[in-house]
């Protein structure tokens, strides 16, 4: 019998793909799962909801889950397309989240309004779901999904759909609600503040697998995927090391302070990146000339992150900097990069 509260080792075949995810969670942990479009991330969810086909093992709360049809599972999922019943009210499509799980009529209505109010939507109970904005929606999926007591929360991008301000309130509001929660929360995102608001570890899901699980910390000093990376701003690259040199799979060589043999990933940050017009000849041991790919505007007018290749790098700087350097698309750059500022990890074969 497994020690965790949730205990997960399955295959789960889709079309031609076999998708393979191990994952082991204690009770009240908060889960991030994360990786690019395709990754298998909805899968993993469909595997633990028993929607998608699995073989293997699936425990919770002491519960072979393969055991257990679908429907009796408790298990509450939440996608960004919330799905409310349209003709009932608020308070009606929370009361039924608990109904379904055979809860008795006054004890779901006391439930509803429990958590219509710890999520801030108390008021609007006798209103139907087409009079409610997107973010009010969205808290009224979350009660009712809460509401069914479930043992696992599976939430697929639910803020996906929502701005940016009603967003961040959304998850304080859950993330006082997940720290009374004693079953396992999965929430897949493509924001990396959810993984530091929310999430108690990361899993990060590539091509089909688990390619890396630890804390947010963990994963932002040393991502192992490059959209781990990309999502907690780290450039990743990776290489072949010798004797605290790096030959980069993309050509040029790269120097290191550590010294490594094999397959290895190469991290740094993009602030350790210094770019100039001309060749440096500062203490930086790294410098490739590279060309600009593409500038991105953060959004607060200051700041523009360059993406530059090869070597594929990404490097964040001020808008005068910017204007200063004469940075455009398809323009010459030297970049240059301190071998002390360059984790080096081994990467799995
Ligand atoms: N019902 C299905 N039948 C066949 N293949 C499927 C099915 N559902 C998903 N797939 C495939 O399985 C793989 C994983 O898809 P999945 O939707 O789990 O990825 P994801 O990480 O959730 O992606 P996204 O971020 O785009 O939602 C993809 O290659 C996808 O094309």
């Amino acid at each position: 019998m497994s020690e965790s509260y949730l205990d997960l080792d399955v295959t789960v075949r889709r079309g031609e793909k076999t998708l393979r995810f191990s994952l082991q969670a204690d009770p009240g942990e908060t889960i991030a799962v994360v990786g690019p479009n395709g990754a298998g991330k909805s899968t993993l969810l469909d595997a633990v909801a028993g929607t998608a086909p699995t073989e293997g093992s699936l425990h919770v709360a002491g519960q072979d889950w393969r055991r257990v049809p679908t429907h009796r599972r408790r298990v509450a999922l939440v996608h960004q397309d919330h799905a409310l019943f349209p003709h009932l009210s608020v308070r009606a499509n929370v009361e039924y989240g608990a109904r379904a799980r055979g809860t008795g009529r006054a004890e779901a209505r006391r439930r509803a309004s429990d958590l219509l109010q710890l999520l801030e939507v108390g008021e609007l109970a006798e209103r139907r779901p087409g009079q409610l904005s997107g973010g009010q929606s969205q808290r009224v999926a979350l009660a009712r999904a809460l509401a069914t007591e479930p043992e696992v929360v599976l939430l697929d991008e639910p803020f996906a759909a929502l701005d940016v301000a009603v967003a961040q309130r959304l998850r304080e509001v859950l993330a006082e609600r997940l720290a009374g929660f004693t079953g396992v929360t999965l929430l897949v995102t493509h924001d990396a503040v959810d993984l530091f608001t929310l999430a108690d570890r990361v899993l990060v899901v590539e091509d089909g697998a688990v390619a890396q699980c630890g804390t947010p910390a963990e994963v932002a000093a040393l991502p192992r995927t490059p959209h781990a990376a990309r999502l907690v701003g780290r450039n990743v690259l990776h290489g072949r090391a010798t004797k605290g040199r790096v030959v980069l799979d993309e050509g040029p060589e790269l120097v290191t302070a550590t010294p490594a043999e094999g397959p290895v990933l190469v991290t740094f940050n993009p602030s350790a990146v210094t770019l100039t017009t001309e060749e440096p000849h500062g203490s930086a041991r790294n410098r490739w000339r590279t060309v600009v790919r593409r500038l991105v505007g953060a959004g607060d007018g200051a700041t523009v992150r360059a993406h530059l290749g090869p070597p594929t790098l990404t490097v964040d700087l001020t808008t005068e900097a910017v204007a200063e350097l004469g940075l455009h698309e398809g323009g010459p750059v030297w970049a240059s990069l301190k071998a002390t500022d360059v984790t080096v990890q081994e990467a799995s074969a």
